[in-house]
């Protein structure tokens, strides 16, 4: 058999060369697609197909004969197809704000995108059934959480499809060529107070007027209009102004990092061998309720990587909700253990692939 190990080896060595022709091909399929879409032209064009098909049923010489050839190829249109016209993917903008960046990194360059003002609209942007997914901030390791993200998972019945964990870094943009004259730095307050060694260690007292905006964008297009301005922003938001960067990663902490959420409809994912599970739990006010439900997943074995308590917001009364976070899927036999006993109190809204 020392032969068959050869023709395994040859068989290896052609499929590599195939799936790097693959890849090549649908980098050009990318290109059609921009094409298409800066024309506004339709995707599928089945006279196209059966000509690419036709053209290598003459060509091939070997025993790769015409119904092969569809067979393959059909499947090889269907993917490039879809590289062409991907999902309606809501964010919570402007373009080029960091949740965008967040949702370029899955959804490519090529899908359509939606930038919305807020998270609520977001939220509804994607239950009305306008967008497929959504992209929202949950939470900075810096910062916390983003409480505004926490409250409507409680209000909607949308799922958690998929996090997303990015660096943040933060570039200092100005057009001057030196700190020296600059009088106002633009960004948002969490960049402000991000970038505070930097903004103490480059600028002396009362030198610079710190201006808040809402978006690093915003901050980009004032500091790229007036004279003596900077703006404290992302490399791509600088990038889209054109506006110099003077310094790089002026961020206080190395490890600024934030956490996204995908949002979608109806969307349960298989589990996955890596996952993480979030749920709310809204739990009784008499003594030891809280200690209760730990103790359940205590005992089922289950790491909560998360507990974050947020008012209920019902009544005078306080009353909390708790975002829990644990590893594991819904499907495993320990969660849904711990689901059965609590399953009046907890609100389902997701289990993923774990990435942080
Ligand atoms: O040629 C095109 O118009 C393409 O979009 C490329 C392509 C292909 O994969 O070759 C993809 C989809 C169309 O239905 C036809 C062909």
């Amino acid at each position: 058999m020392e032969n068959l190990d050869a023709l395994r080896q040859k068989i290896d060595d052609i499929d590599e060369q195939m799936l790097q022709l693959l890849n090549d091909r649908m980098e050009v399929v990318k290109e059609v697609g921009h094409l298409k879409a800066h024309h506004k032209t339709v995707i599928y064009r089945p006279e196209r197909e059966k000509a690419i098909i036709d053209r290598l049923a003459k060509l091939s010489k070997g025993s790769f004969n015409r119904s092969a050839i569809e067979a393959v190829f059909h499947q090889i249109f269907a993917i490039s197809r879809n590289l062409e016209l991907p999902e309606r993917i809501a964010y919570l903008g402007p373009m080029n704000s960091f949740t965008h960046q967040a949702a370029e990194s899955r959804f490519g360059a090529l899908s359509e995108y939606l930038p919305l003002t807020t998270i609520s609209k977001v939220f509804d942007a994607v239950s009305t059934g306008k967008v497929r997914f959504g992209v929202v901030p949950i939470e900075n390791n810096q910062e916390g959480i983003v409480a505004d993200t926490i409250d409507l998972l409680g209000k909607h019945d949308l799922n958690i499809v998929a996090e997303v964990a990015m660096p943040i870094h933060f570039a200092f943009g100005t057009k001057e060529n030196s700190v020296k004259s600059i009088k106002k730095i633009y960004s948002r307050d969490i960049a402000f107070r991000q970038c505070k060694s930097f903004l103490g260690e480059f600028f002396e007292e009362g030198q610079v007027e710190l201006i808040p905006v809402n978006s690093t964008s915003k901050a980009v297009k004032m500091a790229a209009e007036e004279e003596g301005a900077a703006a404290l922003c992302s490399h791509v938001a600088a990038r889209e102004y054109a506006l110099p960067i003077l310094y790089e990663n002026v961020e206080d902490s190395e490890d600024n990092f934030t956490r996204f959420l995908i949002l979608g409809k109806e969307i349960v994912n298989k589990q996955s061998g890596k996952d993480k599970t979030t749920i709310l739990a809204k739990i009784g006010d008499n003594p030891g309720a809280l200690v209760n439900m730990l103790q359940d997943f205590y005992q089922a074995g289950i790491n909560l990587t998360k507990i974050e308590s947020r008012p209920a917001k019902e009544g005078k009364n306080f009353k909390y909700w708790f975002f829990i976070d644990f590893e594991g899927h819904i499907e495993d036999e320990s969660a849904k253990a711990v689901m059965m006993v609590n399953r009046d109190k907890i609100k389902f809204l997701g289990s993923y692939v774990r990435m942080c």
